[in-house]
């Protein structure tokens, strides 16, 4: 039975799915070296964003199959590392938004009316009204940094009271804006007209202290900011000393540069600044949500099926999935004899998906085809997971193309690669439902099924050259399944394709070489 370690506090509903398929050790504030220590042991490995899965931890993690992170945000998380080892990392992209969103609008109110201060002062036996009030947020602007899924729903609610909305995000249409009653702005403007500004951004190289002294700078000395998104946008520093200094108005942080917060000037503030320790997933719901969405996919992991929302490998729904299941098994045994025809060292790969298979999305397919190319050399190593990332590092050119007017079959694949041994192409295409064919070698047209051990020659079209191979594979002792010829005229240059028992001897390609009108030889091991 795998093994699943989960080492942050999960909601029991998903421990049960995990029940289901594996041995589930619970195993939360375990230190680094203990995690690092005990991962050997694992398969599959669940947390929230408390656990920091470092690039030792995934060496470490021999067995590691899936990483499962019960919330959005995978930045503690090391994906690179982990994709290099054909781990796959899922998230729940959705489980948590509403909570998010709630806890971004809670911290605005609370911010604007000093609510937790108020509250520590009655709690502390005083009756202070004078030192407590507040603004509105009616007919204020609030400027969204990230009008994504949780800065959407934001936005849905302020409009709702009464807030004129801003928003910067340079990958959002305006009509998806205009939808959400935002208008797109630069950052520099949402920085000098918002009353309020939210951020809901990825923590990036890019997006790391977005919000330095220089924009703190820009905004009102009204302004107030709420960051609920990943410490690390704001410079606290900046921020703690421009609230010192009276620049704006307020900030109200669920998120840090350093969790758990140490020692920081954040903290001697007064009323105007509002905290809370990273709680915005933290209801009930969101955390059922999470819980279900990603145990489910350690679970289909562990069972062999594709994860819906893998955070390093070519997003696909499962349903397409499924139905390109078989193309993608063509795709990598074509892949996988191609990059044998052209040897070693490819440089590049075309993938041409040919008649109705140029209507699919092309990105899952060119993986497949990329993960059979570098099976030879990487061996079980190369998954779905890592195989762009090596073929990127291995500085393989990867060329997409799409013929839809292909129609010799119904859907084909057409892979080229240039590599040591030269130029060589393979065309395949299934046979009903999902046997594959090889359609073409070379250009040359041939119909035959994959064999684990192969023979190719390219060879002068003449009478006698099948009958002299023939008996020189005899004279070696390999018994010959099948034989086909691919030629486009008569007497010109053809090829021909042996299926074989056994694997060819080492010294045989030597010998069929030297056979007259034999140009060119290949052995493949599919
Ligand atoms: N505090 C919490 O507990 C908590 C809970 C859930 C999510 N989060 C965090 O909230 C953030 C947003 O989550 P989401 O689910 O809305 O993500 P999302 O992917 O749906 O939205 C992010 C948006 O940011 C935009 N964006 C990316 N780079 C940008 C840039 N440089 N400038 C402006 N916009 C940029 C994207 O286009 C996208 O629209 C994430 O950082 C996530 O980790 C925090
Ligand atoms: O695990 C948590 O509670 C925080 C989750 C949140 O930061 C996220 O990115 O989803």
């Amino acid at each position: 039975m795998p093994k699943v370690l989960v080492s942050d506090p999960i909601d029991q509903v998903g421990i049960d799915i995990l029940s289901q398929v594996a041995q589930v050790d619970v195993k939360t504030d375990l230190s680094p070296d203990d995690l690092i220590r005990i991962i050997p042991d694992y398969d599959a490995l669940m947390i929230r964003s408390g656990t920091r899965v470092t690039q030792a931890v995934i060496e470490a993690g021999n067995q590691l199959k899936i990483i499962g992170r019960a919330g959005v945000g995978v930045d503690n998380v090391d994906v690179l590392a982990a994709t290099r080892k054909g781990i796959v990392v899922v998230n729940s992209p959705e489980g948590n938004t509403i909570a998010a969103a709630e806890h971004t609008l809670a911290m605005m109110m609370a911010m604007s009316r000093y609510i937790p201060a108020a509250n520590q002062s009655v709690k502390a036996d005083k009756w202070d009204r004078k030192h407590f009030t507040g603004v509105e947020v009616y007919k204020k602007t609030l400027g969204i940094v990230g009008l994504g899924k949780i800065g959407a729903h934001v936005a849905t609610v302020a409009r709702a009271m009464g807030m004129k909305l801003l928003a910067y995000d340079p990958f959002i249409s305006h009509e998806r804006a205009e939808q959400l009653g935002c208008r797109i702005v630069e950052m520099d403007v949402l920085l000098q007209q918002a009353d309020y500004i939210t951020l809901h951004i990825p923590k990036t190289a890019e997006t790391t202290h977005l919000i330095n002294a220089a924009a703190i700078a820009r905004m009102k000395p009204t302004a107030r900011i709420i960051n609920c998104a990943r410490g690390g946008i704001i410079d606290e520093a900046a921020l703690a000393q421009a609230l010192q200094e009276g620049k704006i108005a307020g900030a109200a942080l669920d998120v840090y540069e350093q969790e758990p917060l140490g020692e920081s000037p954040l903290r001697s503030l007064g009323k105007e600044m509002v905290m809370t320790p990273h709680l915005g997933a933290s209801t009930e719901e969101a955390q059922v949500n999470v819980a279900i969405d990603v145990a489910e996919q350690i679970r289909d992991v562990l069972l062999g099926l594709p994860a819906r929302s893998a955070v390093n490998i070519p997003g696909l729904r499962p349903d397409l999935l499924e139905q390109l299941r078989p193309y993608l098994q063509l795709a990598e045994t074509l892949g996988n004899l191609v990059a044998q025809l052209a040897g070693g060292r490819v440089e590049a790969l075309t993938v041409r998906l040919q008649g109705e298979l140029a209507t699919n999305q092309s990105q899952p397919i060119v993986v497949a085809a990329l993960k059979g190319l570098l099976s030879h050399a990487l061996q079980e190593r190369v998954n779905y997971v890592n195989a762009s990332l090596e073929a990127k590092e291995r500085g393989i050119r990867v060329i997409e193309t799409r013929d839809a007017s292909i129609k010799d079959y119904t859907g084909s694949l057409h892979l080229s690669a240039k590599g040591s041994l030269g130029e060589h192409s393979v065309t395949g295409a299934l046979l009903g439902d999902s046997e594959i064919r090889i359609t073409s070698v070379d250009e040359f047209p041939v119909n035959v099924p994959p064999n684990r051990y192969m023979l190719f020659t390219l060879h002068r079209d003449m009478p006698g050259i099948i009958g002299k191979i023939g008996s020189l594979l005899g004279s070696f002792n390999v018994n010959i399944a099948s034989m086909q010829v691919g030629r486009k005229i008569v007497r010109g240059d053809a090829v021909m394709v042996l299926s074989i028992d056994d694997p060819l001897p080492d010294d045989i390609l030597a010998e069929i070489l030297k056979v007259p009108g034999i140009r060119d030889a290949y052995t493949v091991t599919l």
